[in-house]
């Protein structure tokens, strides 16, 4: 038999590829026709339909999902349904609706799905933002609140504004006081993790040559490529979990080092207490006095510390990024903000955090680049537990609901000219983000980059501090340049679940002497 194949492949390679390209044939009719069969078949008991949709079912979604999220909401309508898999999704793209689910209808839509990957080999269901919407979220959602409300950020004040101190201080004598170009993000990273290591574990990094710092980089940009809403194959097509594959090996080293890098930080925390030190107020230290009380296990507390660290650092580093990535290319608005603050600040005095409020223009800077670089185009998918029935749509219990930023945030009844970076648009708008997601007009609502309803984003508070010391002393600081020779990127980004700029290079010019000698003023601060 084996001879008579090799005497004649012209023989057998035909009856093969009539059977491959049957099987082709096969698998092609199935994959067209059962997704519309089983969508027109999936009603409720009174016939309602899923909201439409397009008719494939999608393994995955390939680079720039909010590209194709975005052109389906103008086809198919504000609220409309895809396969991903096995996996029905239901897309929001209007502010109306998104209120009406994510938060009138919070009881029904505030759970998590369990992705393979991000939830079950990573983070193991916990660290609040992969925990199912049940006791033990709200536990841990709690004991975490305690660090993020706006009185908590008001008793660590001086913190942030001493590390947004350093941050200025490391741009300028990294760009050689203007002279040799910055990548900003080893910076700004480092500014981020300074302020969530104080808020999480009472520590900083003294050093750019912390391992810390690169280990919190490897990790963050690990865990983005891993866990975008709809990244992997194996979230939506069961059998493809009973495979290994690289990206379930990936997953659960990024697990084992969480453990290994926030656990060794948290037994240092632990030492500390057990040695009568004074250990600042932070969330490992209550981790450690209500462990029993609230059953926390050690992966409990290792998820928890770690996910202050990857929620808090790249998403407000990200912001500082896009934020340094736009201004060359909008000269206007840099001018206007420097006019504003040498009005209101002058040259003697950088903006502190009360100054916010005299600053309205800035303000509507930081508010403009969440609109149009918001770090999560998808937020974080909600899962539903109950079947629902919206306005004559079917919403299955065990469905996905995405928060569709990018087209909320391109909306054009809310927002003139969404594609244009226009910060004038926020000039009336003296309302905190957190505050904003609170109006009952939703089309008021400043912008979505937080989410919505009972899962959003609780570290709104923080983030809104630490970017404000930022960009209002980077306006006040530096003239931002473009290098001729590497054009930035506004298109381009790194990450799927949590979006920064490609690396990139500026220059930062002192606007005048005053930078000098305000940055020398905390001589005692480590740099
Ligand atoms: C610009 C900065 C930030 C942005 C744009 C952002 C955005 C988001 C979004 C979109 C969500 C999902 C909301 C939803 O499910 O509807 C979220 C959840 C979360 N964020 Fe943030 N975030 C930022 C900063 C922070 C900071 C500084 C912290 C910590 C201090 C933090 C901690 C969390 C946590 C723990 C969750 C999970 C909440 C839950 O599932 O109940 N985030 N964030």
């Amino acid at each position: 038999m084996s001879i008579d194949i090799i005497a004649r492949p012209h023989v057998i390679l035909p009856v093969l590829s009539a059977k491959v390209t049957l099987g082709l044939l096969l698998f092609a009719a199935l994959y067209t026709f059962v997704p519309y069969l089983f969508r027109k078949n999936v009603v409720d008991k009174d016939g309602n339909p899923i909201p439409p949709g397009p008719l494939f079912r999608f393994p995955y979604l390939p680079k720039f999902p909010e590209l194709s999220l975005d052109k389906w909401a103008k086809q198919f309508g504000p609220i409309y349904s895809l396969f991903v898999g096995n996996q029905l999704y239901v897309v929001v793209s209007d502010p109306h609706i998104a209120r009406d689910i994510f938060v009138n209808n919070g009881a029904i839509f505030s759970s998590r799905k369990d992705y393979f990957i991000k939830n079950q080999a990573i983070l193991r269901g916990r660290a609040i933002t992969a925990s199912q919407y049940n006791d033990k979220w709200r536990a841990h959602r709690r004991i975490a609140m305690q660090f993020m409300t706006p009185r908590a950020v008001q008793s660590y004040a001086d913190m942030v504004d001493y590390e947004s101190h350093i941050l200025m201080r490391s741009f300028y004598s990294e760009g050689c006081h203007g002279t040799v170009p910055v990548n900003p993000q080893y910076v700004s990273v480092r500014y981020t993790l300074n302020v969530m290591l104080a808020i999480s574990l009472g520590t900083r990094t003294d050093s750019f040559k912390d391992p810390l710092i690169q280990r919190t980089l490897d990790i963050a940009l690990e865990f983005n490529d891993l866990t975008g809403p709809v990244a992997n194959m194996a979230d939506f097509i069961t059998p493809l979990q009973w495979i290994p594959t690289s990206k379930q090996i990936r997953g659960r080293k990024l697990h084992d080092e969480m453990v290994e890098v926030y656990g060794a930080l948290l037994m240092k925390v632990k030492a500390r207490m057990d040695a009568g030190e004074d250990v600042p107020d932070c969330l490992a230290k209550t981790l450690w006095l209500v462990r029993d009380q609230e059953n926390l296990d050690w992966e409990d507390m290792c998820m928890l510390t770690a996910v202050f660290v990857l929620g808090g650092v790249h998403s407000t580093a990200g912001i500082v990024q896009w934020f340094l990535a736009l201004l060359p290319s909008h000269p206007d608005v840099a001018r206007r903000a420097h006019e504003e603050l040498d009005s209101v600040m002058g040259v003697d005095n950088w903006p502190a955090a009360e100054d916010e409020t005299r600053l309205p223009y800035l303000r509507a800077i930081i508010k403009e680049v969440q609109r149009v670089h918001a770090p999560f185009w998808m937020a974080t998918p909600h899962y539903s537990t109950e079947d629902f029935v919206y306005k004559g749509l079917f919403i299955p219990k065990d469905t996905a609901l995405v928060l569709n930023c990018y087209t909320l945030h391109h909306n054009e009844e809310r927002y003139t000219d969404p594609h244009i970076f226009n910060p004038d648009r926020y000039l009336n708008d003296t309302l905190s983000c957190a505050d904003s997601a609170k109006l009952s007009n939703v089309m008021e609502r400043d912008h979505w980059a937080f989410g919505a309803g009972r899962r959003i984003c609780p570290g709104i508070a923080v983030a809104e501090r630490v970017l404000w010391l930022a960009i209002s002393r980077l306006l006040w600081s530096f003239n931002v340049h473009e290098l001729p020779s590497e054009p930035i990127s506004l298109e381009e980004y790194e990450g799927t679940s949590g979006r920064t700029p490609v690396p990139f290079r500026v220059n930062l010019v002192p606007r005048h002497e005053r930078v000098h000698s305000i940055l020398q003023l905390r001589d005692e601060i480590p740099a």
